[in-house]
C-alpha cells in the first residue's frame, strides 16, 4: 500500500458550501531525521517554535508542479444534461473556487486534493489551458530551462486530447513547438517571426511493452536502422528500437530546423505512427507511451512531452487475449514504476527505483536534474463511475507535488538574490543576443541554400547546354566524315578517268607505232627486193661473162699474177690449191654443227635463208663490180672490219712454226701492208681434199690461182654471209618487240659462246680474262670469225662486264681500288708484261710466242688459262718452268694456283714485265688422220669439237704431206 499523503487524507463531505482549499490540505510532517538530495517537503506554513527564533526556513523548491485538467463530460452524461441534467449531482469533481483544489465527490463524502491547479476543459479550451498553465514553462525553456511536461491518467481520461488536440485545437506540443520557434498563428504555414526563431532538434520516442522505439526513423522511407529491432506502426513502416545505455538512449533520428510549420507536420505524421487500439473504454486508447524531446541547442533548453498511456483495468478495458492483457500489464508496469519513483522521491527514500522502467530512466533526469522542471498534468473524468480512477490519479499527483527540492549547501541572502536578478537580467539578455545573431546566421543560411538551388539549376542548364553541344559535335564530325568519304570516292573517280583517258592514248600510240612497224617492214621488203634485183643484175652480169673475161684478162697478164704474188706473199711458188665446192660440203658441215648445237639451228635457218637470197657468187660479185656503188661500199665495209682485225693482230712471226704459227695464214708471214686481199686464214680459204669430200685439186698454177681467188672470194661472201648472219641471228635472244634493236652484248656474247665455246656469260667468274678479253678476241682465229660483228659490242659489253663487277660482291675491292687511284695509275699499276717463250729444243730452237698483259695478282693457274686460249690443240699441253730457279724444274700444275707470275723472272730487267718459259708436253698423237684444228674448232667445247672434227677438220692422208704446203 502506498503511504497515504496529505491528498488522501479522508476528509467529511461537506454538505453545504465547498470548502476551500486551505481546508482541504493537511499537513502531516514528519521531518527526516537526515535530508537526502531530494526529498519531500510538507508545506507548513504554520510552524511556530516555542521560546526561540525560528530559524530560517530552508529553501525549498518544488520540482513537480501538478495540474489537473478535467475532461468533458462522457455524452451519456450529456445526455443527461440535455433532459435538464443536474450537474452537481452527476459529476463526481469539482474544483475549488480558488481553482487549485479539486473535490471528488466518493460514496462516503468528499476527498479535496490540492493542486497547483485546475482546469475543467468544459470552461477551458485548450488554448486557455496551454496560456494558463504551459506557456510559462515553454517560455523557460526557449531561456534554456529543462522541463518535462507529462500527462497523466486513466485510460480515456484526455490525455492524448491534452496533448496532441485535435484538428479544431492543437495540444500542447504543436502549441510548444511554435512557442519555442517563436513563430505566429499555427494555420499559417509559413509562419511569420514574431521573434528571434531558435534551432531545435525534435525527437519522438515510444515506449511500447519495455522498448524504445524511435517514430522518426523510417518515418519518410519506411525503412529501419541497421541491426535495431523493427516494429511496424499504424501505417505497416518498421520503427527503429533504440539501445538505451546509463541515461542516454543511442543513435535516435532528429527532426532538426527552425520552421515550426515543417516540425508540426513531421510530428504530427509521426505521432500517427503511435500504436494504438480501441478498447471499451477508448475507441482510440494508445498503447504505448509518448515521448516528444525538443532541445534548443543554442540555449540549452529542453523541453519533454510526455503522454502515457493510460492505466487501465484488464477486466475493464475488455482486453482478451494473452497479447492484449500482456500489453495493459506493460502499460501499468510503467505508470506503477513511475508512481513508485515519485513516492521514493517524495518519501526520501535512499533508493528511487527509475530503472524499474523504460519510462523512468528516460525521466531520471527530469527528477534528479536541479534545473529541471516537472508539469505533470492529471487527467480525470468527472464521470462518477470512474471515481476510483480519479482519485487515484489525484492521489499520485498530490504526492509528486508534495517532492520538495532543498538545497541546504547555500542559503541565498539578500545580495544572492539581487545578483541573481542582475545576473538573470544579464543572461536573458545575452541569449537575446545570441538568439539574434543565431537568428541571423540562419537568414544568411537560408540565402545561401537559395543561392545553392539558383546554383543547382544554373548548373543543370550548363549540362544540358553541354550535352546538347555534344550531339551536335557528334552530328558534324559524323558530317565530316561523310564529307571526307565524299571527297576520297571524287579523287578517285577523276584519277580513274585520267588513267582511263591515259590508257586510251597510250593504245592509239601503240596503234600508231604498229602501223608505222609495218610501214616500215613494208619499207624493208622493198628495199631487200631492190637488192635482190640488183643481185639478179649482177648474176646476169656475171652469166654474162663480165667477170669471167675480167679474171681471164687478169690471169692472162703478168699484173694479176704479181698482184696475187703481192696478195699472197710467200706462196707464190704454192701450185696445188684446192677448190672448196660450198653447195655439197658446207650445207653438211652445217647441219652436223647444227645437230649438235641447237641454239645453231636457227643461225642456220637463217643462213639458208640467206643463201637462198644471196647465190655463192654474188660474194664474188660483190668484191668486183667498182662501178656498182653500193656493191662496192658493201664490199669495202666488209673489207673494213676484215682490216680492223689483221691491223690488230700482234703475232710474233719470229717464233717459228710451232703454236702459233698454225694461226696465221702463211700468206700473211712477212706481210704487214694490211692488204685486205691477204687477210684471210688459208684454212678459211683451202681445204685439203679428202676422200669425203668434193674438193678437188688444181695443179696448175694459173688454174690454181684462179681457184685460189675464187675460194677467197667465195669464203669472202661465205664470211660476210655468216657475219650477217650472226648479227641479225639473235632470235633466241630478241623478243618480238627488239626486232629493230641491235642484239645486246651478252646476248652476243652468249650466242658466240654458246657457238664457239667461249665462256662469255661469266663476266664475273673471270675477270682477269674480260679485262684482256680483247686481246683474246685479236688475237685468236677465231677473232677473224667473230671480231666483225664482236668488235662491234665489245667495248659495251666490257662496260656491262664492269657494272657487273661493281654489282659482285668480290668487286668491292676492285671498286675502290679504282676509286683510289688514277685511271692511269691502275693501268700501269695493274697490270704487268708477260712474255711467253718456248723451251729451246731439239726440235725447235723455243722463242718468243707473244706479250701478253695480265693482272698483277694473277697466279700462274691464270697465265696458263690465258696462254691455253691462244695455243692450240696439243700445244696447250706445258708446263711452267722456273728459269730463276736453280734446279730449273718445271712448275707442278697443283702448285700454280698458289704461284703468282709475280714469281717469274724479269724479262730484261725491265718493270712489270716477266718472263714465262714453256716447256710442251708431248703425246702421242691421237687423231693424226685429222688436220690440226682451226681457231674455230679450238674454241668449241671438248666435246663438241670432237663430234665436230669430222665437219670442219677433213681427213688428209697420212702418206701425204702436201696439205702442209697449203699452209
Ligand atoms: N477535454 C476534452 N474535450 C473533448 N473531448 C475530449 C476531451 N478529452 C478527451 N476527449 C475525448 O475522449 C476520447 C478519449 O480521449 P483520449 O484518447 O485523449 O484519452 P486518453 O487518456 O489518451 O486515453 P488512452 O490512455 O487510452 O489513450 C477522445 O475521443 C477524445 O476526443
Amino acid at each position: 500500500m502506498a503511504p497515504p499523503t496529505p491528498a488522501s487524507t479522508p476528509t467529511p463531505a461537506p454538505r453545504s458550501a465547498p470548502s476551500t482549499p486551505h481546508h482541504q490540505l493537511h499537513v502531516h510532517h514528519h521531518p527526516p531525521k537526515t535530508i537526502p538530495k531530494h526529498r519531500l517537503r510538507f508545506p507548513s506554513p504554520n510552524i511556530k517554535f516555542h521560546g526561540a527564533p525560528a530559524p530560517p526556513p530552508p529553501i525549498a523548491d518544488h520540482p513537480v508542479e501538478v495540474i489537473g485538467r478535467i475532461r468533458d463530460p462522457p455524452a451519456d452524461l450529456r445526455k443527461d444534461k440535455d433532459r435538464d441534467w443536474d450537474k452537481s449531482s452527476s459529476t463526481a469533481v469539482e474544483i475549488a473556487d480558488d481553482a487549485r483544489s479539486v473535490r471528488v465527490r466518493t460514496d462516503v463524502g468528499y476527498r479535496e486534493f490540492a493542486l497547483d491547479g485546475v482546469s475543467m476543459s468544459e470552461n477551458e479550451d485548450l488554448e486557455g489551458f496551454y496560456r494558463r498553465f504551459v506557456s510559462s514553462r515553454v517560455e523557460g525553456v526557449r531561456l534554456g530551462a529543462k522541463c518535462t511536461i507529462m500527462m497523466y491518467g486513466p485510460t480515456g481520461s484526455g490525455k492524448s486530447h491534452t496533448m496532441f488536440g485535435c484538428p479544431k485545437q492543437p495540444g500542447i506540443v504543436y502549441r510548444a513547438l511554435r512557442d519555442i520557434l517563436g513563430q505566429g498563428d499555427e494555420n499559417d504555414d509559413e509562419g511569420e517571426a514574431i521573434g528571434a526563431a531558435l534551432f531545435v532538434q525534435v525527437a519522438v520516442l515510444e515506449i511500447y511493452n519495455e522498448e524504445i522505439y524511435d517514430l522518426l526513423s523510417g518515418a519518410s522511407n519506411g525503412v529501419g536502422g541497421p541491426g535495431l529491432g523493427l516494429l511496424k506502426g499504424n501505417n505497416n513502416t518498421p520503427k527503429v528500437r533504440l539501445e538505451f545505455m546509463g541515461k542516454k538512449f543511442k543513435n535516435a533520428s532528429y527532426i532538426s530546423g527552425n520552421e515550426a510549420a515543417k516540425i508540426t507536420r513531421e510530428v504530427a505524421k509521426v505521432e500517427k505512427r503511435r500504436i494504438v487500439k480501441s478498447t471499451l473504454c477508448n475507441e482510440r486508447s494508445s498503447r504505448s507511451h509518448c515521448i516528444i524531446i525538443l532541445d534548443v541547442p543554442s540555449v540549452g533548453g529542453k523541453l519533454m512531452l510526455v503522454d502515457m498511456a493510460g492505466s487501465e483495468n484488464i477486466e475493464a478495458a475488455g482486453q482478451t487475449g494473452l497479447e492484449a492483457k500482456m500489453q495493459t500489464a506493460k502499460i501499468n508496469q510503467g505508470n506503477i514504476a513511475l508512481k513508485r519513483v515519485v513516492e521514493s522521491i517524495a518519501n526520501g527514500d535512499s533508493h528511487v527505483p527509475f530503472r524499474d522502467s523504460k519510462l523512468t530512466m528516460l525521466l531520471q533526469d527530469s527528477f534528479e536534474d536541479d534545473k529541471s522542471k516537472i508539469l505533470m498534468i492529471l487527467c480525470a473524468s468527472p464521470d462518477p463511475k470512474e471515481t476510483h480512477k480519479t482519485i487515484s490519479t489525484l492521489e499520485y499527483g498530490a504526492k509528486a507535488k508534495c517532492i520538495v527540492r532543498v538545497s541546504l549547501t547555500h542559503l541565498p541572502t539578500f545580495k544572492d538574490k539581487v545578483d541573481s536578478d542582475e545576473s538573470l537580467i544579464l543572461l536573458r539578455s545575452r541569449i537575446v543576443a545570441m538568439n539574434e545573431f543565431i537568428f541571423k546566421l540562419q537568414m544568411e543560411n537560408k540565402l545561401k541554400e537559395k543561392e545553392r538551388d539558383e546554383a543547382r539549376k544554373e548548373l543543370l542548364q550548363k549540362e544540358a547546354e553541354l550535352a546538347e553541344l555534344r550531339t551536335k559535335i557528334q552530328h558534324i564530325e559524323g558530317r565530316k566524315s561523310e564529307i571526307k568519304e565524299e571527297e576520297i570516292n571524287l579523287k578517285v573517280d577523276q584519277r580513274t578517268k585520267t588513267l582511263k583517258s591515259e590508257l586510251t592514248m597510250m593504245e592509239e600510240r601503240t596503234l600508231q607505232q604498229k602501223q608505222e612497224l609495218d610501214m616500215l617492214r613494208q619499207r624493208l621488203e622493198e628495199v631487200e627486193l631492190e637488192r635482190c634485183k640488183v643481185v639478179e643484175k649482177a648474176l646476169q652480169d656475171i652469166d654474162g661473162g663480165r667477170l669471167v673475161k675480167r679474171l681471164e684478162t687478169y690471169s692472162g697478164e703478168q699484173g694479176m699474177v704479181k698482184s696475187m704474188e703481192l696478195d699472197m706473199g710467200e706462196l707464190h711458188d704454192t701450185n696445188v690449191v684446192k677448190e672448196i665446192k660450198e653447195d655439197s660440203c658446207q650445207p653438211e658441215s652445217y647441219k652436223k654443227l647444227f645437230q649438235l648445237d641447237p641454239s645453231l639451228a636457227l643461225i642456220e635457218e637463217e643462213a639458208n635463208a640467206s643463201m637462198s637470197r644471196f647465190p655463192d657468187k654474188v660474194c664474188l660479185s660483190t668484191v668486183f663490180e667498182e662501178d656498182e656503188e653500193e656493191e662496192q661500199e658493201e664490199r669495202e665495209s666488209i673489207e673494213d672490219e676484215v682490216d680492223k682485225e689483221v691491223v690488230e693482230e700482234h703475232t710474233d712471226r719470229a717464233g717459228g712454226t710451232h703454236g702459233f704459227n698454225s694461226l696465221v695464214d702463211p700468206g700473211v708471214r712477212g706481210n704487214n701492208n694490211n692488204n685486205a686481199d691477204c687477210v684471210f686464214p688459208s684454212y678459211l680459204s683451202c681445204e685439203v681434199g679428202s676422200e669425203n669430200n668434193s674438193t678437188e685439186i688444181t695443179k696448175d698454177p694459173a688454174s690454181a690461182r684462179k681457184t685460189r681467188i675464187q675460194n677467197i672470194f667465195r669464203l669472202c661472201g661465205n664470211h660476210r654471209e655468216l657475219a650477217q648472219q650472226v648479227k641479225t641471228s639473235s632470235p633466241l635472244q630478241r623478243g618480238p618487240q627488239d626486232e629493230n634493236k641491235q642484239p645486246s652484248p651478252l646476248a652476243l656474247r652468249k650466242v658466240l659462246g654458246s657457238n664457239l665455246g667461249l665462256q662469255a656469260e661469266q663476266p664475273q667468274a673471270t675477270p682477269k680474262y674480260m679485262l684482256v678479253s680483247d686481246s683474246i678476241l685479236k688475237e685468236s682465229p677465231v677473232s677473224a670469225l667473230i671480231l666483225p660483228f664482236a668488235s662491234l659490242e665489245l667495248k659495251e659489253e666490257q662496260k656491262s662486264a664492269n657494272k657487273e663487277l661493281k654489282r659482285s660482291a668480290s668487286s668491292e675491292r676492285y671498286q675502290d681500288k679504282k676509286e683510289n687511284e688514277s685511271p692511269k695509275d691502275m693501268e700501269s699499276d695493274k697490270y704487268i708484261d708477260i712474255y711467253v717463250k718456248w723451251e729451246a729444243s731439239k726440235e725447235f730452237s723455243g722463242g718468243l710466242i707473244r706479250k701478253l698483259k695480265v693482272l698483277k695478282n694473277s697466279s700462274l693457274a691464270d697465265l696458263r688459262k690465258l696462254i691455253e686460249s691462244n695455243l692450240e690443240g696439243d700445244n696447250k699441253k706445258f708446263t711452267f718452268l722456273l728459269l730463276g730457279d736453280p734446279s730449273g724444274a718445271p712448275v707442278s700444275k697443283e702448285k700454280e694456283a698458289s704461284s703468282q707470275v709475280n714469281k717469274l723472272p724479269t724479262c730484261n730487267n725491265q718493270m712489270n714485265s716477266y718472263l714465262a718459259c714453256l716447256r710442251p708436253v708431248k703425246k702421242p698423237i691421237q687423231n693424226p688422220d685429222h688436220v690440226p684444228f682451226g681457231s674455230l674448232e679450238n674454241t668449241l667445247s671438248p666435246g663438241l669439237t670432237s663430234q665436230l672434227s669430222d665437219v670442219f677438220s677433213p681427213k688428209v692422208d697420212r702418206l701425204n704431206t702436201s696439205y702442209l704446203t697449203s699452209f
